[in-house]
């Protein structure tokens, strides 16, 4: 289960910050002003059943990425409860835990690690990581020869083979050629069958209507609809009008 409970995120913007001592100690106009306070998330409230596939749509700053930072724990709320039961894992930016240098192998039992799998595990899952990642020939090559396109396909081929019961996905699959976001739906799908709860920010609605049963539409920060796909969808096409 989880649950959002009149969730708000602010940010300070727009705060001149001080290079020097004496500007911060001085009364001109260059001393570090307070910022104007910007809320992301505005006073959002949901509950999630384990099992579903949920999308979020908004506009472009409507708050999505911040929700899914507050709900994999990237940042805190300025104030509301969030309530996470399960364990998370995250395909936020995807590849951002990545060590340019190192080869997508070594990245493999790196950025696993980090998102928490044992070396044993990565041992076993790792010829089923690199064949979904269609990066056999490169795999002993740094990934800063990587094209774009490989080096998402191997980020989100760690992702999708973690364990976690909630799997969060911020526009992942913008990357990839058609081809591989095909691939990758499939995955998804997948995973969902499995019976994990699925975030999914995308704006591409096909995608969207393909793997979510809800969604949520975020509006200048603030939750407008929570409810079925199909409805979702209409509203947000509406907003982008
Ligand atoms: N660290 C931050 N500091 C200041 N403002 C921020 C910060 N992170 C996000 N914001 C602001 O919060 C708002 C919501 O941003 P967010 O990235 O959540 O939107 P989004 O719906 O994911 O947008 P997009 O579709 O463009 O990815 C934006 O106006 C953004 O500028």
């Amino acid at each position: 289960m989880i649950t959002f409970e009149s969730v708000t995120r602010e940010f300070s913007v727009g705060n001149y910050q001080h290079s020097t001592l004496k500007e911060l100690f001085s009364f001109s106009k260059k001393r570090p002003q307070p910022g104007k306070i910007y809320r992301a998330v505005d006073d959002v409230s949901f509950s999630i059943t384990p099992g579903q596939a949920v999308g979020v749509l908004g506009r472009n700053g409507a708050g999505k990425s911040t929700l899914l930072k507050l709900l994999t724990r990237i940042i805190a709320p300025s104030s509301g409860k969030i309530t996470v039961d399960g364990s998370i894992s995250c395909l936020l930016e995807v590849g951002a835990g990545f060590h340019h240098e190192l080869s997508g192998y070594e990245n493999i039992f790196l950025s696993g690690s980090i998102l928490g799998m044992s070396r044993k595990e990565i041992e076993t899952k790792l010829e089923s990581i690199i064949e979904f990642a269609e990066v056999r020939d490169f795999i002993y090559e740094p990934v800063k020869y990587y094209s774009s396109g490989m080096y998402v396909r191997l980020a989100f081929s760690i992702g999708v083979h973690l364990d976690s019961e909630i799997l969060v996905i911020d526009e992942a699959l913008a990357v990839g050629d058609a081809n591989f976001q095909a691939k990758c739906l499939k995955k998804i799908n997948e995973v969902k069958a499995s019976g994990k709860t699925i975030f999914f920010v995308s704006h591409n609605v096909n995608q969207v209507e393909n793997i979510c049963d809800a969604c949520l539409v975020m509006e200048k920060g603030q939750l407008i609809y929570q409810g079925e796909t199909t409805q979702a969808v209409e509203i947000y096409n509406q907003l982008i009008k």
